[in-house]
């Protein structure tokens, strides 16, 4: 069952964030692959990617069983998987392709020009994991990931979840699509809350200063209606990793 109170890791800097979140992840990797044989991972885009850059050195390349894992993108931007603008691109380029997770185990979109259907395949291609047992069903019927690492923008959004978009109301769809996104591009698809809330683990990596507010506003007992995305996010266990910045208006740091 989702836990109520996150934990709060604020550290220095970016490197103390990019330090602690390897180490998070790594034992997160070693506990959940040896009790079910795999680990489950969803990744975002942004500077996430970049503050991932530590597992992919000494020693966690060599200890990291990567051949458990299994990679999904939390949201994806619907462009050709060579574009600039990919989240699979960045991700390849940044981690993938730095460490030996078996290309069959990484699933990015299938891309086409209609947002509409890219997220109708994603989710038919988790229907699938999950009719094959390659992934397990929440209570209430939903995806259920190992560990989803989520970064926030300026105004709170995660994944494509905007504050004045309506995908983030949506409780039915796994993966849903948007066009007019307000960070560029437009075109996106992205796992809905109800899938985002039933992960097991979540990280939420913050190491800027532009996200301070929207960090302050979604970690404040007393909620504004309505809350921002960033503060709808649950899972069994929820970390924010924060660098001083990002922590800045949190009360304790004013
Ligand atoms: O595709 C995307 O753009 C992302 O998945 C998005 O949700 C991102 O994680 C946040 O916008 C934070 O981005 P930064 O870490 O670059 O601020």
């Amino acid at each position: 069952m989702p836990k109520q109170n996150p934990n709060v890791v604020i550290l220095s800097t970016e490197e103390d964030v990019a330090e602690s979140l390897a180490l998070y992840v790594s034992q997160l990797s070693a506990k959940t692959i040896q009790e079910k044989g795999s680990f489950s991972v969803v990744l975002s885009g942004g500077t996430l990617i970049q503050t991932l850059r530590k597992l992919t050195l000494s020693p966690y390349k060599e200890t990291v069983n990567w051949s458990k894992w299994l990679i999904f993108w939390v949201d994806e931007r619907v462009v050709p998987l060579d574009n600039k603008d990919s989240n699979y691109l960045l991700a390849w380029n940044g981690f993938l392709s730095k460490v030996p997770i078996p290309k069959d185990r990484i699933f990015p979109i299938n891309y086409t020009r209609s947002p509409q259907a890219v997220a109708k395949d994603y989710e038919a291609r988790l229907r699938n994991l999950v009719e094959r047992k390659v992934l397990p069903l929440s209570p209430t019927g939903f995806p259920k990931f190992d560990l989803m690492l989520l970064g926030v923008g300026p105004d709170g959004h995660v994944a494509s979840l905007f504050p004045n978009r309506p995908q983030r109301y949506d409780l039915t769809d796994w993966v849903t699509y948007i066009t007019d996104s307000p960070k560029l591009p437009p075109e996106r698809i992205t796992f809905t809350f109800p899938v985002i809330n039933s992960s097991v683990n979540t990280a939420i990596v913050v190491t800027d200063k532009e996200e301070a507010d929207a960090v302050a506003i979604a970690l404040n007992p007393v909620k504004i209606l309505p809350p921002l995305p960033c503060g709808e996010v649950k899972a069994e266990s929820l970390t924010w990793f924060l660098d001083k910045d990002a922590a800045s208006k949190l009360p304790i740091n004013a």
